[in-house]
């Protein structure tokens, strides 16, 4: 620290509202100090019997005391005490020093008169036991005379708001929104603390979401696939031997595109020769669909890189996906849940509604899926469903799309074994029809069975994916109700993660402000003046010890200050300077034009 600054600081000219704590005096009001720029730092400490008859500023300012029954010797009976009589001979100073009394109390429920005790778990300690120098002043005449030494300042802006109506939620508290349920292990540790604000996201999705960045990170090492591939990199592949592709051999890799940088899957049939040119003007028509049920294909194109003349298709990457055979009907599915697998109803009734969303957008744009079966459908999410591999088929096996009709027919009926299946949960439901039905009837509606029997029924013209629509018509519903509720939530996370992204803001500016040391010798960014409360306010925020000297990490904190920062408001902390001889009170606004002031410096070239 600067010498200068030892034993008191100096009002920078830049913060006129800043205010240095000035010793309380030992005298009477009227021999106060009046100098606003020399501050000594004792505070003062001791509370009187008399405090006992005192309103408790908590109480008027917050609409509570948390130090209640904990060591806090002020009246907390609100009813009991009119206003008026709480600094009875100060009415010169009525707003200033009452606003200074609050502070002062706020030292005295301080640990070690440092600002983190304020916020401390543990009880406060009795003053006999604090650092605090002990005083017996009463802390009116303290205030009064704190106040005096800086009537030159703009103290007045401020008026004391009146006291909260019952069921005021201070501001710190309105941020514990933290929805119902068992509190979050970290806040655990701050037992006996009224409940902290809940910057996070829940487990699950965090979880879930983190899995996703990470599949869409992951490289599988030692595999010898070429370096490139068209515009792609970074080949991986996504299973580690081929499968079967509508009866060709084919790998799945994903890959990085040089074009946008994002990464897709790469559907590669192996050693495929194309005929017909033409066959991959069909990509196009697939190209333009985009429905949340359905894998978007990108483009489609032959390549050697692999040795042989192979084809690939280019799709969406959905990272954690697995396919709807894989969730439901693997050996290692079916070993996991056993006979307990059957589907719930409305899990049915989504999937359902999804399909036939998916093969809505299909079958108006005049094509057909091809591809309802359950190692075709991928599972994207809790209960999320896309085609996949949409236009293989339509490629491999071109024929200039003269048989539409009769495909749409044919991805009814499998829509409806489909559905057969999942419902007995067995894929060779199909084959024993009748005893299918029966399980079918016994543990679903008649609706679930009514819509197999209409999908199952003889190819005509009449029969469409318009029908099925009408007949699930108040079921997707329900899945659409479902979908928006989800969305709700979702959004309202993100709203969580919109705070979170400009705490991070701010965190930079205050990186890139404090301590350069390039401005080592430069006033303006030594420790005077805004760079210094800046200073002082990083150690306010991260720097704290408990009453031993503990560093105390109390996230919560950081985040409330941060938080409030952000907003600017108008409350006052007090700053203490490092050698805890000298502090400063300034608000959240102060510090944040502060901030603004220092980081449009830096960021305006200035050298
Ligand atoms: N678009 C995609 N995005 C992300 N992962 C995908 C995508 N398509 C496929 N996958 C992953 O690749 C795996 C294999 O897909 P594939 O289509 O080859 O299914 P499969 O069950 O192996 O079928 P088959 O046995 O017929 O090859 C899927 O389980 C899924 O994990």
């Amino acid at each position: 620290m600067n010498a200068n600054h030892q034993n008191d600081i100096v009002v920078p000219p830049q913060s006129l509202s800043a205010i240095p704590i000035v010793a309380p005096p030992s005298e009477d009001i009227a021999s106060a100090p009046t100098s606003p720029t020399k501050v000594n730092s004792k505070p003062p400490s001791k509370v009187t019997p008399a405090s006992a008859k005192r309103l408790c500023r908590n109480v008027i300012i917050h609409g509570f005391c948390k130090y209640e029954g904990k060591g806090c010797e002020f009246n907390h009976d609100s009813k009991t005490n009119g206003r008026q009589d709480i600094y009875p001979h100060t009415k010169v100073f009525a707003h200033k020093s009452e606003y200074l009394a609050d502070q002062y109390h706020f030292i005295c429920h301080s640990r070690k008169y440092n600002p983190v005790s304020i916020r401390s778990a543990t009880p406060p300690v009795s003053m006999s036991t604090s650092n605090v120098e002990p005083s017996n002043q009463e802390p009116t005449q303290d205030v009064a005379a704190l106040s005096n030494s800086f009537a030159q300042f703009d103290l007045g802006g401020h008026p004391i708001p009146p006291p909260p109506p019952s069921g005021f939620q201070h501001p710190i508290d309105m941020m514990n929104m933290m929805p119902p349920g068992p509190m979050d292990p970290y806040f655990m540790m701050h037992a006996g603390f009224p409940r902290q604000p809940s910057f996070f996201i829940p487990d699950n999705l965090r979880e879930q979401l983190t899995r996703r960045n990470e599949s869409m990170l992951a490289t599988v090492p030692g595999h010898d696939l070429p370096q490139e591939v068209h515009v792609y990199h970074s080949l991986c592949p996504l299973e580690d031997k081929p499968g079967q592709c509508f009866g060709h051999p084919s790998w799945i890799y994903k890959a990085m595109s040089s074009t946008d940088g994002q990464i897709y899957a790469l559907v590669r049939i192996e050693g495929f020769r194309l005929v017909n040119e033409m066959a991959m003007s069909v990509v196009e028509s697939w190209r333009h669909i985009r429905h949340c049920n359905i894998v978007s294909v990108r483009e489609a194109f032959t390549t050697r890189a692999f040795g042989d003349s192979s084809l690939i298709f280019v799709f969406d990457f959905h990272p954690c996906a697995m396919t709807l055979y894989h969730a439901h009907f693997s050996p290692a599915a079916q070993a996991a849940y056993g006979q307990n697998m059957m589907i719930p109803e409305t899990t049915l009734w989504s999937y359902i509604t999804q399909i036939t969303s998916a093969l809505k957008a299909v079958h108006s744009s005049g094509l057909a899926a091809r591809n309802i079966e359950p190692s075709k459908i991928l599972v994207t999410g809790k209960h999320r469903l896309r085609l996949n591999c949409a236009s293989i088929m339509d490629v491999i096996q071109f024929d200039g799309g003269q048989q539409v009709t009769r495909y749409q027919q044919e991805d009814l009926l499998s829509f409806g074994k489909l559905i057969i299946a999942l419902a007995c949960n067995s894929m060779q439901s199909f084959h024993n029809l009748p005893q299918s039905f029966e399980y079918i009837s016994r543990y679903y509606s008649p609706d679930v069975k009514n819509l197999i029997l209409y999908l199952l029924s003889k190819p005509m013209p009449t029969k469409s994916i318009d029908e099925v629509i009408s007949l699930i018509g108040p079921r997707s519903l329900h899945d659409i109700n479902c979908s928006q509720l989800y969305t709700d939530a979702l959004e309202h996370e993100l709203s969580k993660e919109l705070e979170n992204g400009r705490i991070v803001r701010l965190m930079c500016k205050l990186g890139f402000i404090n301590e350069r040391p390039e401005f080592d010798m430069d006033p303006r960014w030594s420790e005077t003046g805004d760079r210094y409360i800046i200073k002082l306010f990083r150690d306010y925020v991260f720097h704290q010890v408990d009453e031993s000297g503990v560093p105390v990490v109390d996230m919560a904190h950081v985040l409330s200050c941060l938080n409030k920062l952000d907003a600017g408001v108008d409350e006052k902390i007090m700053l203490m300077s490092r050698d805890e001889q000298s502090c400063l009170i300034v608000s959240y606004k102060e510090i944040k034009n502060c901030i603004a002031a220092a980081f449009n410096d830096i960021s305006s070239g200035r050298k």
